[in-house]
């Protein structure tokens, strides 16, 4: 491809060199670049590229991106000074990839909880409505039917437009894809045609990387901000910040709520072990998905599919044979009854979600054990509130790490530790080991006792000083529990 055509949409700022070059690929990373390469500096949160750029033109890179130029003579490259290099990389990453998110009807979903849930259902209701359909998510990624490995819920430019390509050329008419704050704030997402933006909600969460509540808010807006006129704006308006997404957008905008008048709305009809009574539209719909929180991502599902000009009934019946995604609500009940739930609640907000449906939905004469840790390397304000809203609603609290990746574990369960109200204090143990924590929750339980493993969700690993050891909550569960079959 030529420099000229990869430059495409760039706005530049200055120009020292030629454009009519021939490049053999785009890359951020150093490391990577090889002979006639184009090398894009961001500076990141812990290095800057731009101490790099040396070093490429050594390797043979061709063309430099930068925010500001380098000093440097005697190598035949160009070198392109823009306002914000991460931007150019999303619409360099797009021109690359034949901008292939305009080939497909592409749904981004953000929000702090249930955008994997909201897009992996809407993946497999697309599919099971007879579409190739892509999913970009935090569990996996999938073009159509081959699972690609997910290392972020939504991947760097270059990598999201790879498969946003290969979808294309899978024939797929469809793409669900999370959008995460990160990715907005590091315009990940940058170039990108979406044909729909979905809100879920904005609870506490990542204030270790935006600072504030309000530039999280920011950046959860700022994706709503960029959606076409042609595209829509799906909202949760019972979300205090639900309205907030839609201010300034150009995308037709459009509600839904359960205690509210809106576009798609939907009541609680019955919240129990075997799943969700809905009416949902006028129409009386049993869902497998348990808990209220998922009424509201099941509306989500259907208001886009409404949205894309689906048929109603078609959508609904669908959706009622569906279960949820890895992980979130994953349960399984033992020979002796006792109940073992797998949840990927890592937030306060979750965590209470996730105990509050339980608390709606037991029968009062059992014990509720909650085993729970909190990430290493993440926002640590969350971690006296998690062990806090655990307690407020668990008879038995056991606290443990979850990944403390280059932080010391005993340190993370004392931040814990420190959330615990004096009278909340007995109801509580902390067990370092994860393993050992879930045995003794198996241990302590009782016929009809409900344990719930809180925070991994589907990992499959534990993540300590870097190393990812396989580490599967659900397994050790299954392994403790002798699950009735
Ligand atoms: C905080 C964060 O989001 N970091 C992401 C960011 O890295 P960074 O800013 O730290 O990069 P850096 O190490 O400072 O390097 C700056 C630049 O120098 C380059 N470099 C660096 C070293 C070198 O030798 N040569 C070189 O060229 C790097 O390639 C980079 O372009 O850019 C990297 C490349 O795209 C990402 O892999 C990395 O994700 C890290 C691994 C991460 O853990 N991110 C998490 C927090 C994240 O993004 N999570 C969200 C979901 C959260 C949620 O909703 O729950 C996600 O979307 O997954
Ligand atoms: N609509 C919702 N409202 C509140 N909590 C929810 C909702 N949906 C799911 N949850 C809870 O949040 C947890 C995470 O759900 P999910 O993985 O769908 O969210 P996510 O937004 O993709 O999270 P992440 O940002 O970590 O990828 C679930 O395990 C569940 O406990
Ligand atoms: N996407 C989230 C996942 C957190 C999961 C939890 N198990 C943890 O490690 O904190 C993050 O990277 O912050
Ligand atoms: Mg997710």
């Amino acid at each position: 491809m030529q420099l000229q055509d990869l430059l495409y949409g760039v706005t530049i700022k200055e120009l020292v060199g030629r454009t009519d070059r021939e490049i053999h690929a785009l890359n951020f990373d150093s490391r990577k670049v090889t002979e006639n390469d184009v090398f894009v500096a961001i500076t990141g949160t812990v290095s800057d590229g731009h101490l790099f750029i040396e070093q490429t033109l050594k390797q043979g890179a061709k063309a430099i991106i930068c925010e500001n130029l380098p000093e440097i003579e005697n190598f035949d490259a160009t070198y392109i000074k823009v306002e914000n290099a991460s931007v150019a990389l999303g619409i360099m990453a797009g021109n690359f990839y034949g901008n292939p998110s305009a080939d497909l009807k592409l749904i981004g979903i953000t929000g702090t909880n249930g955008k994997t849930t909201i897009a992996t259902i809407l993946f497999k209701l697309f599919r099971d409505l007879g579409y190739k359909t892509g999913l970009i998510s935090t569990v996996e990624n999938y073009v159509n039917d081959v699972i690609v490995p997910a290392t972020h819920t939504t991947p760097n430019p270059l990598a999201l437009n790879e498969l946003l390509k290969d979808m294309v050329d899978a024939g797929c008419d469809y793409c669900f894809m999370e959008v995460s704050s990160h990715a907005v704030a590091q315009h990940r997402i940058e170039g990108l045609t979406f044909s729909g933006g979905v809100f879920s909600n904005l609870t506490h969460d990542h204030l270790d990387f935006h600072k504030t509540f309000d530039s999280y808010l920011k950046a959860k807006k700022a994706f709503f901000d960029i959606l076409p006129k042609s595209a829509f704006a799906l909202t949760n308006i019972d979300d205090k910040n639900g309205m907030v997404m839609l201010q300034n957008t150009k995308a037709h905008k459009k509600t839904y709520a359960l205690k509210q008048l809106a576009d798609f709305k939907a009541k609680i009809v019955e919240n129990g072990f075997s799943g969700l009574h809905l009416d949902i539209d006028y129409e009386d719909v049993f869902f497998k998905l348990i808990g209220s929180f998922n009424a509201y991502n099941l509306l989500a599902v259907y208001g886009t599919a409404i949205l894309l000009e689906q048929d109603k009934l078609k959508v609904l019946t669908l959706l009622s044979r569906l279960t949820g995604a890895e992980g979130r609500f994953d349960y399984i009940v033992s020979e002796d009854k006792i109940i073992g739930i797998v949840d990927y609640a890592h937030t306060p907000d979750a965590v209470q979600n996730v105990l509050g449906t339980i608390a709606d939905i037991r029968k009062g004469t059992e014990q509720v054990i909650t085993v729970i840790g909190c990430g290493g390397d993440r926002d640590k304000t969350k971690r006296p509130v998690m062990a806090q809203v655990a307690c407020d609603w668990s008879d038995k609290v056991i606290l443990t790490s979850d990944n403390p990746r280059t932080e010391d574990p005993a340190a993370i369960i004392s931040e814990m530790e420190a959330g615990v109200s004096p009278s909340n204090k007995r109801k509580t143990i902390s067990i370092l080991d994860r393993r050992e924590a879930i045995k003794t929750a198996c241990h302590l339980a009782k016929s009809g006792d409900i344990i719930l493993i809180a925070g991994k969700g589907h990992e499959k690993y534990q993540e300590i000083n870097g190393v990812r050891n396989h580490f599967d909550d659900k397994e050790i569960l299954l392994e403790q529990l002798n699950p009735a079959s």
